[in-house]
């Protein structure tokens, strides 16, 4: 089957041929309508905690739909929030657009950003890694970050500087200079939280989403940087119909929410 992707012959819209459950009821991401945010005492009261060891992230590869850098997951966690047990960080990546007024996967209010950041985690309390996480509903959490055009990002940049070596689909490098996944979150906490699913083929409905208010800045350089990878193999032609095989845009549009509660903490 060819392969999933973003262009028209590939994207969204056709998931569902290949991947029946990205056409569910808890699929992501979502419109967050903030006025259907409910606050909850009980979320306050458990502060969402994280520990990260900069020196597990390990490799860099061009995964064909964007990059995405791999974590050695021991030592790390993730508690508190929405969260029951302790959950390990595996991943983390970002999703953008073709020009910086579109590119976050989740909206606000109708509003899009230019890019969106996410953390992957799997419950290490019941799971034995993230691939047997990703079968149940409560296997997986994914910090989410919103990213606006500003001020140059200096921890990103070091994935930025990598991105040359990963130009091609599969290509991977070592992460030399170790980057503190904390470093990218911002200031304040303030999160909505909702149950949802992967955002890419198999979108498997087994994501607590967490997505932070406060969106972090980036600097439009940085954004053209992650548009220069390319969705095919080197050596091999473009299958893709994108301009010459750029990956310049890899955002999953919303899905409705439905009968979903949108729960948010912090104002
Ligand atoms: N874009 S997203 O929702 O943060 C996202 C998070 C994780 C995965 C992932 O691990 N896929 C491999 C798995 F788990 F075996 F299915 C894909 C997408
Ligand atoms: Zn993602």
């Amino acid at each position: 089957a060819a392969e999933w992707g973003y262009t028209k012959r590939n994207g969204p819209f056709t998931w569902a041929k290949n991947y029946p459950t990205a056409a569910g009821i808890r699929q992501s991401p979502v419109d967050i309508d903030t006025a259907l945010a409910t606050s909850d005492s009980s979320l306050e009261s458990k502060p969402l905690r994280w520990k990260y060891v900069p020196q597990n992230t390990r490799t860099i590869v061009n995964s064909g739909h964007g990059w995405r850098v791999d974590v050695d997951s021991e030592g790390s966690e993730l508690v508190g929030g929405p969260l029951e047990g302790t959950y390990k960080l595996q991943q983390f990546h970002c999703h953008w657009g073709s020009s910086s007024d579109k590119g976050s996967e989740h909206t606000v209010d109708g509003q899009s950003y230019a890019a969106e950041l996410h953390l992957v985690h799997w419950n290490s309390s019941k799971y034995a890694d993230c691939g047997e996480a990703a079968d149940y509903p409560d296997g997986l959490t994914v910090l989410g970050v919103l990213l606006k055009v500003g001020a140059k990002n200096p921890e990103l940049q070091k994935v930025i500087d990598l991105i040359p070596s990963i130009s091609h689909r599969g290509e991977k490098t070592e992460v030399k200079e170790a980057i503190d996944p904390a470093k990218m979150l911002p200031k304040t906490l303030s999160y909505w939280t909702y149950l949802g699913s992967l955002t890419v083929p198999p979108c498997n409905e087994s994501v607590t989403w967490i997505l932070f208010k406060e969106p972090v800045e980036v600097s439009e350089e940085q954004l053209a940087a992650f548009r220069s990878l390319r969705c095919y193999k080197r050596g091999e032609e473009c299958p893709c119909d994108e301009v010459d095989g750029l990956l310049i845009s890899n955002y999953r549009p919303t899905l409705p929410l439905g009968t979903r509660e949108l729960r948010e903490c912090g104002s």
